[in-house]
């Protein structure tokens, strides 16, 4: 279990990144869901003990985090959001030289690290391989590889399917649901179909803060009754946005579909939905966008 207590993170020109966040993180696939500048990367970085958050604790297990930063370390895998550089060197000497890194020391211990990761993340027939001359999924794939060595039992991945094609990116989630069953994963991510699709827990951050946690099956249900949905011109859009609090809008067929959030019923043509996790989030990012004086009346 990972624990987050009242962690709080203003970097040195003013910008409160992560506001009193506290959240407890059991075993298995874990959601952070937010829009860009949300706060997902700093929490990540903070938990992979790459910066340290101005104020809060964060335990693992027990084992105090930010006091013992190197212990942390030896049973973390991540993968950040931009993995850098990508050599030109093979994915097999590239990981051989970081399981080096991460402590294997022994030359028959590598080669079964190696070769069981690269059979595990499928690139074994590519090993020999420059890696720069991977796809984004291939290099998604060598980025997970990579963060399993040592058998860590906390996994961060950092928006990992952001610009991976629909087949790369199922495969990336596939690799990720079969890793997440017994050790702590958190994916952070602005795709709402990653956590829907894989995380049994979530939590949605907006502005350095938590705006909502629990199991999306839930958050789902919770909704249920408050979300409804119309199909209207386009040109009537601004006038309904003026009128409803409209948390998302779609094409179909030369239409506007727009879904609005309201606790009792709308009339007026709307029709009741079984929102699904996007409507969630949309509802969550609108009420935060809510002006007080609105969420007061
Ligand atoms: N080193 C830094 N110095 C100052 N401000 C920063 C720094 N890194 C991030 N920020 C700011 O902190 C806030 C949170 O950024 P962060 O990168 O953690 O968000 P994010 O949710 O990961 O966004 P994205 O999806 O765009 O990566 C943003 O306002 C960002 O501009």
């Amino acid at each position: 279990m990972l624990e987050l207590q009242n962690v709080t993170h203003v970097y040195s020109n003013g910008t409160r990144a992560l506001d009193d966040v506290t959240l407890s993180i059991p075993k298995g696939m874990y959601g952070l869901l937010g829009p860009n500048g949300a706060g997902k990367s700093t929490l990540m970085r903070t938990v992979a003990t790459l910066q340290t958050p101005t104020s809060g604790s964060i335990s693992f297990d027990g084992l105090d985090i930010l006091d013992q930063p190197e212990e942390l370390r030896k049973r973390l895998g991540y993968l950040p959001q931009d993995f850098g550089v990508y050599p030109r060197v093979s994915a097999y000497d590239m990981l051989d030289h970081m399981a080096v890194l991460k402590g294997v020391a022994s030359s028959k211990d590598r080669k079964d690290t190696v070769e069981t990761l690269l059979d595990q993340v499928n690139l074994w027939d590519v090993r020999k391989k420059a890696i720069a001359g991977f796809s984004g999924g291939m290099r998604q794939r060598f980025g997970i590889a990579q963060a399993l060595i040592g058998n860590p039992d906390l996994i961060i991945v950092d928006e990992p399917t952001a610009g991976l094609d629909p087949e790369e990116r199922n495969r990336f989630l596939n690799l990720l649901a079969e890793i997440g069953e017994n050790v702590v994963v958190i994916l952070s991510t602005h795709i709402v179909e990653d956590v829907a699709d894989l995380c049994p827990r979530m939590a949605v951050i907006v502005e350095g803060s938590i705006k909502l946690e629990g199991a999306p099956k839930e958050l789902i249900e919770r909704s249920r009754g408050s979300i409804w949905a119309k199909t209207i011109a386009r040109a009537e859009l601004d006038a309904y946005r003026e009128k409803y609090e409209v948390i998302s809008t779609r094409l179909f067929a030369g239409n506007t579909i727009v879904h609005i959030q309201s606790d009792k019923d709308p009339t007026d043509g709307f029709a009741a939905v079984d929102g699904g996790l996007e409507d969630v989030y949309f509802s969550t990012l609108s009420a935060t966008r809510r002006p007080v004086s609105a969420e007061a009346a």
